[in-house]
């Protein structure tokens, strides 16, 4: 069989080759020069396979969509402390090339607007090998896993234009939010914006985030998972500029756009994405990238939003069998799945031994590891026996914390 998620992507693609609103940047030589009908689809799932169609081997600038990167790498050289004291988390409503400072601090609103990304690039961590732009080229390279350049001829046709990000670069300095000189953090940073990427790559890239941090391709842990989340936030708040409230209502996937065509989006869980179509909009993203993550979103139900009444699934079957109860789970155990097991096991009557059989379940996350074993102990408070079946292992040193281990059975 031919698996037919490469096929709908075609189907996508196809649906917008007629479109040719918008136009290409040109404020940046290498970017007016493009070709503006070359279109790529790429998607990479979490479980590191890979699917594109369309120019998805083409190099383009990955300008913007750097910037999530930057800031994940950033937040790994720095934590969490020292990235917030320079720039904040919250929507700018405004352009990318605005100077918009939170009042008071003087900290650009968020890292996906320029003033952010600068003051970010800045935090990087010079003593790398090649400096500060050696580290981006790492951390990227680790995401994307293949070695990545950076264009020299994009960057130096941006640095002969840079005046409005020198501008910011110096006012930032004012305030103290970069310390390193204006000139050299504005040229890391185009450095940054010219690294040369594929659809493919960025896809590959966004499923990092979307698998909290871990390449699904080479199995690498490129970033804590908190890093990946708080990366995923920030985009979700403002990858997309000014259109990011619309761009949340309608697609609903953590999302970063950027001026030579490309679309990242990451949905956490799921699947990396990126499309590139080089014609942009009044707010600076992708015409046909744009309409192809609302088809996707809407297709493939990949809204944030779309919510899933998951924890009654964990639930198999319930069996009276010879004298005990046994409980039967599956699937991946968390809050809501835990809290719907607690919640039956709390109607329990009679005085008959339960037996939880977890031979079907996958996982189970932290809480939902405490809960299970907080509801074992207080059975056991009231004077039932209880027992696992766990083959497996899911449920290690099952110690409620009353001092006594569960027993174990075999199914
Ligand atoms: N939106 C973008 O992609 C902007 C990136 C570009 N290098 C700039 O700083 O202007």
């Amino acid at each position: 069989m031919r698996t037919p998620v490469r096929d709908y992507l075609l189907e996508v693609t196809d649906g917008l080759v007629d479109v040719r609103d918008g136009g290409v940047a040109d404020y940046i030589p290498a970017l007016a020069a493009a070709d503006p009908d070359r279109l790529a689809l790429a998607v990479t799932t979490v479980g590191g396979r890979s699917y594109s169609v369309g120019d998805d081997d083409l190099e383009f600038s990955v300008q913007s969509i750097s910037k999530p990167f930057a800031y994940a790498a950033a937040l790994l050289d720095r934590g969490t402390e020292a990235v917030d004291a320079v720039v904040g988390v919250e929507p700018s409503g405004e352009a990318f090339d605005e100077l918009s400072l939170e009042r008071g601090t003087h900290r650009p609103r968020n890292p996906m607007i320029n003033a952010g990304a600068i003051a970010v690039h800045g935090l990087l961590d010079a003593s790398a090998p090649g400096g500060r732009v050696g580290r981006v080229l790492d951390v990227f390279s680790a995401l994307a896993g293949r070695r990545l350049v950076v264009d020299d001829e994009v960057h130096a046709g941006e640095m002969a234009t840079a005046d409005r990000n020198l501008a910011l670069a110096h006012m930032l300095r004012t305030y103290g939010l970069v310390t390193a000189g204006a000139h050299d953090v504005v040229d890391g940073y185009t450095r940054q914006c010219s690294v040369l990427v594929t659809a493919r790559d960025v896809a590959v890239m966004g499923a990092t985030l979307a698998s909290g941090g871990v390449q699904p391709v080479t199995g690498e842990r490129v970033l804590p998972a908190a890093v990946a989340r708080r990366t995923l936030s920030v985009m979700l708040a403002a990858g997309m500029y000014d259109a990011a409230g619309s761009w949340i209502t309608h697609v609903g996937i953590p999302a970063k756009s950027g001026v030579s065509g490309g679309l990242l989006g990451a949905l956490p869980g799921q699947a990396g994405i990126c499309s590139f179509s080089p014609r942009l909009d009044g707010q600076g993203n992708s015409v046909r990238g744009v309409l192809a993550f609302r088809r996707l979103s809407a297709d493939m139900g990949m809204h944030l939003m779309e919510a899933e009444r998951l924890g009654e699934t964990v639930l198999r079957e319930r069996r009276d069998d010879d004298g005990e109860v046994r409980y039967a789970l599956q699937g991946v155990v968390d809050f809501t799945g835990a809290e719907h097991l607690l919640h039956e096991l709390a109607q329990e009557e009679g005085r008959s031994p339960v037996v939880l059989d977890l031979s079907h379940v996958d996982r189970l996350t932290d809480v939902g590891r405490r809960m299970v074993l907080e509801g074992l102990r207080r059975l056991r408070l009231d004077g039932r026996d209880v027992a696992l079946v766990d083959d497996d292992g899911v449920l290690p040193d099952p110690d409620p914390g009353d001092g006594q281990v569960v027993a174990r059975r075999t199914a």
